[in-house]
């Protein structure tokens, strides 16, 4: 995790700074490391961050990717994406958004403070001209890790994905397989633990959306695996139509877990909401203490 963002020497505080420096551990920025701190984490640290309407979605009807965020929350934004070694989406958000994931303050800032992109693909629907790939090979992103499921070598059933794989693999992509779960999703609990783990999401991931992802990150059983949520709530409403930030559980997957209040504060017109997840009968903050 990076914190470069030079803080101005005598200028006024940064107030996206200073709200990270008071919710993050210090372990995993550059900022002064206390000798008692752990710098060992079982697992990267995870923060889930997106931003909403005051009716709770986080896009317009048919999934029309909204502008919600004003510029003073969208550069706290930003701001994370620098403090994270890597960022992950859904292919959703991909096939939808076609987003670049990039810190950008508001120039692109250079490689050495991108965080390094990650998909959950399990089908490998990702075109291999989205910009995410595109950037990469341009230098100006890191490369891009695609995590799929598990494919046979030979079945005819997979030959189309054989064929995406190798696409994805000549545009630069790195591509991961794991067994997905019970409900046919990628578990990002495997991931985070997954032997290259620390090679391809560094010490900290920030999660960006979308619905689905959202909800498979609330719904992962105790002792979870997401340390922070940082919620931008613009105040405007976007109607029923709208995509609500949660998308509904699927049938067996768990309850969401009680949140614990970190911190509230207003950032231009939007408010910033930090809580923490709290598991019964787990201590600590999740993998990462
Ligand atoms: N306002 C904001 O901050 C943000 C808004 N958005 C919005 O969200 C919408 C996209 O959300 P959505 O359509 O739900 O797509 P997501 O980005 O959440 O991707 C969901 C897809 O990822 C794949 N996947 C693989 N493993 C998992 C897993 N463990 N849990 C969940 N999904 C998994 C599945 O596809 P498969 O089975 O093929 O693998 C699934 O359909 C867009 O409208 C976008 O604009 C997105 C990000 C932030
Ligand atoms: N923080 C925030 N505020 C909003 O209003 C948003 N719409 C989003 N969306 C997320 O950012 C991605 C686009 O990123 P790039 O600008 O292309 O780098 C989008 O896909 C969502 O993940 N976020």
């Amino acid at each position: 995790m990076q914190f470069n963002d030079p803080r101005p020497t005598g200028g006024p505080p940064v107030p996206a700074l200073a709200l990270l420096a008071a919710v993050y551990p210090p372990h995993l920025s550059d900022l002064p490391t206390p000798p008692s701190t752990p710098v060992r984490p079982a697992r990267p640290f995870v923060t889930l961050t997106y931003a909403q309407s005051l009716d709770g979605k986080i896009a317009g009807p048919g999934g029309t990717q909204l502008q919600l965020s004003g510029p003073e929350s969208m550069r706290l934004t930003h701001h994370l994406r620098v403090l994270h070694d890597s960022i992950l989406v859904g292919v959703g958000t991909v096939l939808n958004d076609d987003p670049q994931l990039t810190a950008r303050l508001p120039s692109l800032l250079p490689l050495s403070q991108q965080p390094r992109p990650v998909i959950l693909d399990s089908s490998l629907r990702t075109p291999p001209t989205c910009k995410l790939l595109v950037n990469a090979q341009r230098g100006i992103s890191h490369g891009v890790t695609i995590v799929h499921r598990a494919l046979s070598a030979t079945s005819e059933e997979d030959e189309d994905l054989r064929r995406r794989a190798a696409d994805l693999e000549r545009a630069g992509a790195r591509l991961i397989p794991l067994e997905p779960d019970e409900h046919g999703l990628l578990p990002l609990s495997a991931l985070l633990s997954h032997p290259h783990a620390s090679h391809l999401l560094g010490r900290s991931l920030m999660v960006e959306g979308g619905a689905r992802i959202i909800a498979s990150c609330l719904a992962a059983p105790p002792p979870g695996i997401v340390d922070l949520v940082i919620v931008t709530v613009a105040p405007v409403l976007v109607g029923e139509d709208g995509v609500s930030a949660v998308a509904p559980r699927k049938a067996g997957q768990g309850a969401p877990p009680r949140l614990e209040h970190v911190r509230t504060e207003l950032f231009g017109q939007d408010s910033v909401v930090v809580v923490r997840p709290v598991y019964e009968g787990v201590e600590g903050e999740g993998g990462a203490a």
